[in-house]
């Protein structure tokens, strides 16, 4: 039996363009947080909205606990959303936004009242049943929605970038108490960011997407560790990524760093990304000659960009903070390419 929950089937939603997303294969796991990454303009609402019912697919089809969905009208769906920004009645007070989609499904009165005050419970607000939007900040505002999208008792639970236009703090609070909500309630979700942070933070898989397509599914430290595709090293910024430039007798392939024997050789394998921390600065001796061309601090961790004399290659390393370096300074690169991982193109 499948294990898939949520199963999606060559699923392509194309606008006139050209843009949008195609031939999508996902099975997305019962009570699973999958979390849709990749940057702007990849496809990611567009497929959230083909989930919805909000965009209609030219093909493939939905299927949601075995039933096929694809030709259901949104509100048939029994998903909740919650969007980038809230979207509430600003007349309504926050219980009967709360309330609305119960109202509109043609709930008993009782029933609203005590699904609606639990609701609210769940993401804190009880003490602001009586208030209207406008009286509420942006996080309580997004508590809101997503009170009123899991009150429905959602199959699916949809979110578009739902934190991105909160200050941090408020992201960050809210980021682990949707995650605390959405493993309490088992509620299966997907959530759309382009966000690397929150990916790790929410996701139990992370699902990469390129140009309408997904280049690949993992856990979310695998993705950051073991990248298998240029595109996910590249947009997660996993290392430095070098082309290989053929391969010897003995299968090692060969790189302007030096060579590495292939865990498991593909034929597609194209390039290799080493870590930061597996780059060494040293003043003088052995490695490769190069010179510093950028020092990026950041809360707790040094990078270091070295332009390897030659090549024009440049490669990062991670330094603690108290290394004393600076720009323009010769530098020798010593790479341990034993922790580089092959990347597919
Ligand atoms: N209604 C539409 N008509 C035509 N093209 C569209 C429409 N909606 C989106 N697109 C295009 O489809 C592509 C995918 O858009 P989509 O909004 O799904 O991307 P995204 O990954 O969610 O981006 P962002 O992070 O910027 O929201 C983009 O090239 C976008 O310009």
């Amino acid at each position: 039996m499948s294990t898939s929950f949520v199963h999606l089937r060559g699923l392509t939603t194309e606008y006139g363009n050209g843009a949008g997303i195609r031939d999508i294969d996902l099975e997305i796991r019962r009570g699973e947080m999958l979390v849709l990454l990749g940057p702007s303009g990849c496809g990611k609402t567009t497929l959230l909205r083909t989930i919805a019912g909000l965009a209609a697919p030219d093909s493939g089809a939905i299927m949601v606990d075995g039933d096929d969905i694809t030709s259901l009208k949104a509100a048939q769906r029994d998903m909740g959303m919650v969007f980038q920004t809230w979207a509430l009645f600003p007349h309504l007070t926050v219980a009967q936004n709360v309330a609305y989609g119960l109202k509109t499904r043609r709930h008993a009165k009782n029933e609203i009242t005590k699904a609606v005050g639990e609701a609210l419970e769940l993401v804190q607000l009880s003490h602001l049943a009586d208030r209207k939007p406008g009286q509420l900040s942006g996080g309580q505002q997004q508590r809101v929605a997503l009170a009123r999208a899991i009150v429905i008792n959602p199959r699916v639970l949809l979110l578009d970038e739902p934190l991105s236009a909160l200050d941090r703090r408020i992201r960050m609070e809210l980021r682990s108490d949707l995650r605390r909500l959405q493993q309490e309630l088992g509620v299966t979700g997907v959530y759309v960011t382009h966000d690397h942070g929150e990916a790790l933070a929410l996701g139990d898989r992370v699902a990469v997407m390129n140009e309408g397509r997904i280049v690949e599914i993992a856990a979310p430290r695998e993705l950051f560790v073991r990248p298998q595709h240029r595109f996910t090293a590249h947009f997660l910024d996993a290392g430095t990524i070098v082309d290989i430039d053929g391969s010897g007798p003995d299968g090692a392939l060969r790189t302007p760093l030096g060579s590495i024997a292939p865990v498991a050789p593909t034929p597609d394998m194209a390039a290799i990304c080493i870590p930061a921390d597996a780059i060494a600065l040293e003043v003088d001796g052995p490695g490769i000659a190069g010179t510093v061309v950028d020092l990026d601090y950041e809360q707790s961790s040094l990078t270091v960009s070295v332009q390897l004399s030659g090549s024009g290659i440049v490669v990062k390393s991670a330094q603690p903070l108290s290394r004393d370096l600076h720009s323009g300074q010769p530098i020798r690169v010593v790479a341990d390419l034993e922790r580089a991982v092959p990347l597919a193109s």
